[in-house]
């Protein structure tokens, strides 16, 4: 198993360490404008592997030939968004990174698998898909297995039990419209306060440390690349696109093909308008793109 990340950053190269010290693959290349970062965490995993008595073999650099014939690509390369700048302009500055980024996969790796994980997700998964003229079934966007941790992880806390198994999950967009589905008793005062902490968890860490969480968005990609894999049969939250090529976080099956089945959405009214009115935001941000001008 061959897997590319562009972008050697913070979720770049932990989602390699990983890859590494779970043993999921045999080659991993780093991808990053800055080729000098690239190839020095490339050397540091390397030796790593080594440390590890693995065998698998890591490169870097800022050349796309180094992912020639990979079977997974993740995209994790961007910016963060700058005081006083806009969603909608971080939009475009990264979604100019991803069109690059998706039209270099598709020529030196044509039959992978692209899972991005590039802010504003949903989007992105949008415009890697138009870009990279991939089958829908061969981008998976990963927010909603990040959100659905941080859901258990305000459910553990709040109710003092284990939720790692929890069947709790979040779906929908990866903004503060994201739609929180519990499976514990709350009352609605209690589901709310949960909820809250769920929508600004990404905040809290950004403001603690200055940047945004790396660590737990990296394992939301390691399970879809299990899932991508080793043919997992366990729902994931993922964003893919539906048949109008919207894209949102749904229960989703994976295999090694991809996107295989998406679980049907049963949401309450309250819910379903949350995700409509989410949904008509999605369209006219992507009109905003305007992407025929890339
Ligand atoms: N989907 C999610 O749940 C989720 C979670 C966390 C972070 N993110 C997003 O992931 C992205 C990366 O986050 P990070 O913390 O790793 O940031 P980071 O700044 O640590 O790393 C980003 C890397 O991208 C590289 N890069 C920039 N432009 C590039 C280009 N044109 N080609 C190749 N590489 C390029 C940079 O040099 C940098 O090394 C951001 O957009 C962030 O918002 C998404």
């Amino acid at each position: 198993m061959k897997i590319a990340i562009i972008g050697a950053g913070n979720v770049g190269a932990s989602i390699a360490s990983l890859l590494l010290s779970k043993q999921m693959c045999d080659n991993i290349a780093l991808i990053d404008i800055n080729s000098n970062l690239a190839k020095a965490k490339a050397i540091d995993l390397s030796q790593m592997a080594i440390a590890l008595s693995q065998s698998a073999k890591v490169v870097g650099g800022d050349d796309y030939k180094l992912l020639e014939n990979f079977d997974i690509v993740i995209i994790t390369a961007g910016v963060a968004r700058k005081d006083g700048q806009s969603r909608s302009e971080l939009a475009k500055i990264n979604a100019n990174i991803v069109v690059d980024a998706s039209k270099k996969i598709a020529k030196f790796a044509p039959n992978s698998t692209i899972i991005v994980v590039t802010n504003p997700l949903d989007i992105m998964v949008y415009v890697a898909y138009k870009s990279s003229g991939f089958n829908k079934s061969k981008i998976i966007g990963m927010a909603g297995e990040l959100d659905s941790a941080r859901l258990k992880f305000s459910l553990q806390n709040y109710l003092g039990k284990d939720m790692k198994d929890s069947k709790s999950c979040v779906i929908g967009m990866h903004n503060d419209s994201m739609i929180c589905l519990s499976s514990e008793n709350l009352n609605s005062n209690e589901f709310e306060n949960i909820k809250s902490q769920t929508i600004n968890g990404g905040a809290l860490i950004v403001k603690l440390m200055n940047t945004s969480a790396f660590y737990a968005p990296a394992a939301g990609v390691i399970n879809i690349c299990q899932a991508l894999i080793y043919g997992n049969s366990k729902p994931l939250s993922c964003s893919v696109l539906d048949d109008n090529l919207v894209a949102f976080s749904r229960l989703v099956k994976l295999d090694k093909n991809g996107v295989k089945e998406l679980l049907e959405l049963n949401l309450e009214q309250k819910d379903r308008e949350i995700l409509d009115k989410s949904i008509d935001e999605f369209i006219i941000n992507i009109n905003n793109l305007n992407l025929n001008g890339f």
